[in-house]
């Protein structure tokens, strides 16, 4: 066993190398390959157990000389211990591989995942959770049971051809009939099942969210039981199929227990040998049969690990904005002939200029959809525009690897973290003492005890404790280019333009304010008004202030 350091190392190593879904070490290879050996091994010695007793019995029954038995005496016992221990062995060098590879695995994904995600949530669960455990299969209950049943095979079939060669042509053909031909026969009639009932299973996750999600307006609108029985109705086609897909696959396990009894017929009449020999031969068909049968309920699993490796795949091979190692120098934000426009819109945002030199106070207004929370992404390097420049001193804001670190603040999607006020505010500035974290608190009109519980996603608080809360965090991160995007929306307008007021004394370097109240940014530098996603000129801006 390697020490955590040097797993660690090796992990950290690969991550960075490897490229593929099934990228794996050389090392890890032949990891693999001892496990197969050692399954095989295990195998064989399951096999010999069973030919060398039916060849002890068949022989005692001729009562030859005790001397004569002795080594197949001592054979039953040595390949019963050995049959355990190698089993042992096998479950401990696969799984060793499989727990390495997996997660290095996860790592990648959650690196893949980080920056920017597209997924929703859900999405995320089902890729990082369950589409990487089922990569799992692919190798403790596909490749590995595979390669040992192509082991036992090749040995078997040698063994046989020693006796007779009609015997090992059998015992051949009943062989890849059992582990490839009907394999491959469940692996297209699941594949086919799935293909057919993928939309289906689509519709039901659509159906069932909505029933979660919409429940009180269904209930409200008296359409509860009409949207339950078309949920159903989905419930019973998606059944049907896959009693249908499951009657197939269970014929061509019944196939495979005939193809073993056919084939041990074959070989116990085409033997030609001694009857203990003949015995031992029958009965190491039978047996073999034993490794190469679980591969037909294992190709019922190929489909769902084919869906989940290309799902992940697909988070493996999404390009990632390049991260530059830039750091910021003076914090001069630009935007210059900034446009980001959204496949099938019109543009959210075009060909806004915006210049923010250190310590300048920029108000953004705007009626709703106008366009200015995509400046601010822009800003923060969430989005890149689709033509236009965004830059920090003078550099694409995307070259910065610090860049949350000079321009935060108080965003629409902020997320609150499920611990404790104090934690979430421990965030911003891990070494503020517990008075200064009042102080933000106050700034920010926020009054609940430090220890309180926020629940997830602040789903214990109320919409406005929460914005405060936010709010709180960002005057204690105190960065050198505060965003606030509609920080006091929620609020009562005399206690919001309270809280506003102090939080705007408080900030010492550049702030950006998104507000659809110009009251918010009278004195400010400059204001900038958008409609359409255009900046509309300051006269224009200041003839329809603020309209909501
Ligand atoms: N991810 C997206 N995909 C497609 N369209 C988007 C996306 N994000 C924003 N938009 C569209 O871009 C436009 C500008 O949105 P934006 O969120 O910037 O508006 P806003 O001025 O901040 O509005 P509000 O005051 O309501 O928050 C809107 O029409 C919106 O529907």
């Amino acid at each position: 066993m390697t020490s955590t350091n040097d797993f660690a190392g090796t992990l950290q190593g690969r991550v960075g190398a490897a490229s593929g879904l099934w990228a794996i070490s050389p090392r890890d290879i032949l990891r693999l390959l001892r496990a197969a050996f050692l399954g095989a091994a295990a195998e064989l010695a399951a096999l010999g157990l069973m030919a060398t007793a039916a060849w002890l019995l068949l022989r005692a029954a001729e009562r030859p000389p005790l001397a004569a038995l002795t080594l197949a005496i001592v054979a039953v016992r040595t390949l019963a211990l050995l049959r355990g221990g190698l089993r042992y062995a096998e479950r401990l060098a696969g799984h060793e591989v499989v727990l390495r590879w997996l997660g290095a695995l996860r790592t990648r994904v959650y690196q893949a995942l980080a920056p920017g995600s597209r997924f929703s949530g859900g999405d995320l669960v089902t890729r990082v959770v369950s589409g990487v455990d089922a990569l799992q299969d692919a190798v403790l209950r596909c490749l590995l049971p595979a390669g040992v049943a192509f082991l036992v095979g090749l040995v078997s079939v040698g063994v046989t051809a020693t006796a007779s060669l009609a015997a090992a042509g059998v015992l051949a053909a009943g062989l890849v009939t059992a582990g490839v031909l009907l394999p491959w026969l469940v692996v297209r009639v699941t594949g086919e099942a799935a293909r057919a009932e993928a939309p289906q299973r689509a519709e039901l996750a659509e159906r069932a969210v909505e029933l979660v999600t919409g429940h009180r307006e269904l209930v409200a609108a008296g359409a509860l039981e009409e949207h339950r029985g078309r949920a159903t109705a989905v419930v019973g086609r998606l059944a049907r199929s896959e009693r249908l897909a499951s009657a197939k696959t269970s014929l061509a396990g019944a196939a495979g227990v005939l193809v073993q009894l056919g084939t041990t017929v074959g070989v116990a009449l085409l033997a030609g040998a001694s009857v203990p020999w003949t015995a031992a031969l029958t009965l190491a068909a039978l047996t073999c049969f034993e490794v190469v049968l679980p591969l037909i309920g294992a190709a019922r699993r190929v489909p769902e690990i084919r869906a989940s490796a290309a799902r992940v795949r697909a988070v493996l091979n999404r390009p990632v904005p390049e991260k530059g190692s830039r750091i910021a120098r003076d914090g001069h934000f630009r935007l210059e002939r900034a446009s980001r426009k959204y496949p099938g819109r019109a543009p959210a945002l075009q060909d806004v200029d915006l210049d923010l030199p250190p310590g300048k106070r920029v108000g953004i207004l705007g009626p709703s959809g106008a366009g200015k929370t995509t400046l601010l992404r822009l800003l923060l390097g969430l989005e890149t525009p689709t033509s236009g420049r965004v830059t920090l001193d003078g550099h694409p804001v995307t070259e910065y690897a610090d860049l949350p670190s000079v321009i935060s603040g108080a965003e629409a999607d902020a997320h609150v973290f499920h611990t404790t006020v104090r934690e979430n505010l421990l965030l911003a500035k891990p070494d503020a003492t517990d008075g200064e974290l009042r102080e933000a608190c106050e700034t920010a009109g926020f009054d609940l005890d430090l220890d309180r519980d926020t629940g997830p996603d602040g789903a214990a608080l109320s919409g406005g404790q929460r914005q405060r809360l936010v709010l709180a965090r960002a005057v204690l991160a105190a960065p050198p280019v505060l965003v606030l995007d509609e920080p006091v929306e929620g609020l009562d307008p005399a206690h919001g333009d309270a809280v506003l007021e102090r939080v705007l004394a408080k900030a010492k370097g550049t702030v950006l304010l998104v507000t659809h109240r110009p009251e918010h940014v009278a004195g400010f530098d400059e204001v900038l008004t958008l409609e359409d996603g255009r900046a509309l000129p300051a006269s224009a801006a200041g003839r329809r202030p603020g309209r909501p």
